[in-house]
C-alpha cells in the first residue's frame, strides 16, 4: 500500500514550470530515491510535501487521505540546506529542536544520549557549532532529524560532505530505520547509494516524472545481454570460440580467476554461452551484468532531452 503519494502536482514559478503534473507513489515501510538532474524539481517536491510550499494543483496524499498540517509532525526533514544557529552550544540546540518536536526534556535528553554515544560525538556537547566541520554539523542534524521516531522520514541529499566512512554509517542507519518501520525518501545525485538503498525510485527531469518503478526492474529493463563469465583455461583459444559467434566486451582477472565481459545478441542466453564454452574451458562463474543505475540514469535522461 502506498504511504505517501503525490498525485498530478503542479508548481509555477516567475515563468518556469518546475513541477508539471508530477505523481509519485511511495510505498509504505520502503526507502524510495527521488532521482534527477540538477534543477529537475525534486527539492520542489520535497518542500511541497513538507508544506514548506504549497502545489499550483494537484494533491499529497498520507495513507490514502489529504495531506494535513498534524501530519508533518510525523515527518522527519533533513533538508538540503542545512541550518543550525552558528553561536548555540550543540547539546543545547540539540535539546531545543527535539522540545520542538513535542518531545519532553527528558525523552530528549535520553535520546540524545543515545544517539551521541551511537556516533561516537559526546565530545561535541558543549562546543559551539560553528566549532564544527560542515560533516560534524550534518550528523547532528540528522540525529535530529531521526530523534522523535518520524513515520516518514525525508532525507534531502543526505550523503554530501560525508565521507566513506560516515556515509557508510548513516547507510546502516537508514537501513536501521527502515527496519523499525518508517518509510524513507531521499534525494541524491549519488547512484551507489541508491543501488544500496532504494526499493522504489522516480526520476524527475525537467519538472516531469520520466521513470518509476522498483530499482532492480529497472535495471533489469535496461538491460544489455552482459554475460560475465569467470574461468581457467586458454584464454586465446577460449575468445577464438567465442568471437565466432558473440563479441567481447573486456577481458581480464576477475575474483583469482580469469574472465570475460560477453554481449550476447538480443533472444540469446546464458545458457547457449555456457554451451559454447564448456569443452574449452574450466567455468568458476557466470552470471548477468545489469547496467548500473549511473548508466540508467544518464541514458534515460538523455533520450528525454
Ligand atoms: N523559490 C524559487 N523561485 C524561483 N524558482 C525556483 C525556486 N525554487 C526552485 N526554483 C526553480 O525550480 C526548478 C527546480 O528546482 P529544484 O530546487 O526543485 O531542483 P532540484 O531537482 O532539487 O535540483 P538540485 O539537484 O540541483 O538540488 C529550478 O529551475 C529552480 O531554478
Amino acid at each position: 500500500m502506498a504511504f505517501l503519494e503525490a498525485k498530478d502536482v503542479v508548481k509555477q514559478y516567475a515563468g518556469h514550470l518546475a513541477l508539471d503534473h508530477v505523481s509519485v507513489s511511495v510505498p509504505e515501510n520502503t526507502i524510495f530515491g527521488l532521482l534527477g538532474p540538477n534543477g529537475a524539481g525534486k527539492t520542489t517536491l520535497i518542500r511541497i510535501i513538507n508544506q514548506i510550499t504549497g502545489p499550483d494543483s494537484g494533491s499529497i496524499l498520507i495513507n490514502n487521505k489529504p495531506l494535513k498540517s498534524s501530519d508533518i509532525a510525523r515527518i522527519g526533514y533533513l533538508p538540503e540546506e542545512r541550518g543550525l544557529y552558528k553561536k548555540m552550544k550543540v547539546g543545547e540546540q540539540a535539546l531545543y529542536l527535539a522540545q520542538l518536536k513535542d518531545l519532553s526534556r527528558r525523552d530528549a535528553l535520553k535520546k540524545l544520549k543515545y544517539w551521541f554515544e551511537k556516533f561516537e560525538i559526546q565530545a561535541w556537547w558543549d562546543k559551539k557549532v560553528e566549532e564544527l566541520s560542515k560533516g560534524m554539523q550534518q550528523k547532528v542534524q540528522f540525529i535530529v532529524t531521526i530523534l522523535h521516531n518520524p513515520q516518514l522520514l525525508i532525507f534531502d541529499e543526505p550523503f554530501s560532505g560525508f565521507d566513506p566512512i560516515n556515509a557508510s554509517l548513516l547507510k546502516d542507519e537508514i537501513l536501521n530505520l527502515k527496519k523499525e518501520g518508517a518509510t524513507i525518501i531521499f534525494s541524491t545525485h549519488n547512484m551507489s547509494s541508491v543501488e544500496a538503498l532504494c526499493d522504489h525510485i522516480t526520476l524527475i527531469n525537467n519538472g516531469k516524472a520520466i521513470l518509476n518503478g522498483a530499482v532492480h526492474d529497472i535495471r533489469y529493463q535496461y538491460r544489455e545481454n552482459l554475460i560475465k563469465l569467470e574461468y581457467s583455461g586458454d584464454t586465446d583459444k577460449l575468445k577464438e570460440t567465442i568471437n565466432n559467434s558473440y563479441e567481447i566486451i573486456e577481458s581480464g582477472p576477475s575474483n583469482g580467476f580469469s574472465s570475460l565481459l560477453v554481449k550476447m545478441d538480443e533472444g540469446n542466453n546464458m545458457n547457449q554461452l555456457l554451451k559454447l564454452v564448456m569443452n574449452d574451458c574450466e567455468i568458476h562463474s557466470c552470471k548477468e551484468v545489469l547496467p548500473g543505475m549511473d548508466d540508467v540514469f544518464i541514458k534515460v535522461v538523455n533520450e528525454n532531452k
